[in-house]
């Protein structure tokens, strides 16, 4: 099947923060490609991936990258489409200088910024299926049933103390 949405990341370190995006994007049979590319350590290979995810079908991009995560930017930089990023949780500073990172954007480039770490992995699976959601009825419905289904498990066990 075609995949709508590419899932790329720095290093394989961040799959483990990444994999949320999957999660959510497989429960809503969302079709995905997964792939490292690095702005730092494959800068050839991220301009190719950049410049060709349109013509190869993908409506939407999804960038992961933690510490100095210039991917998502250096992937907006050349392609139109809508690029998700997702500040993967550094050692060092716990991802404040991946969200600053890519949250930071000069104006005329956009980067959509989640949070940093799998929640922010997590709804950038949510965004990206909610995106093509605007011409799919199907996946929509999909996306309301999932939303039911979590309002629902909040209203019939509110008591705190029970799992
Ligand atoms: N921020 C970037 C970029 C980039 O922005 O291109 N490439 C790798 N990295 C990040 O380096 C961190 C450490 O990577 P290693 O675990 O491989 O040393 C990862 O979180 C990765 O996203």
């Amino acid at each position: 099947m075609q995949a709508l949405v590419a899932v790329v990341m720095g290093s394989k370190s961040d799959w483990p923060t990444m994999e949320a995006a999957a999660e959510i994007m497989d429960k809503l049979q969302v079709p995905y490609h997964v792939e490292v590319v690095s702005a730092h350590r494959t800068p050839d290979k991220l301009m190719d991936f950049a410049s060709t995810a349109a013509d190869k079908g993908y409506k939407v991009i999804i960038g992961g990258a933690g510490g100095a995560a210039h991917l998502p930017g250096m992937i907006a930089s050349k392609t139109r489409l809508p690029v998700l990023g997702v500040p993967v949780q550094s050692k060092a500073l716990s991802g404040m200088d991946s969200l600053l990172s890519i949250v930071q954007m000069p104006k005329g480039i956009a980067v959509g910024t989640l949070a940093i770490g799998t929640a922010g992995a997590f709804n950038a699976g949510l965004l990206a299926s909610q995106i093509l959601a605007t011409s799919d009825t199907q996946l929509a419905a999909r996306i309301d049933a999932f939303r039911d289904e979590q309002t629902r498990s909040i209203l019939d066990n509110p008591d705190p103390r029970e799992d």
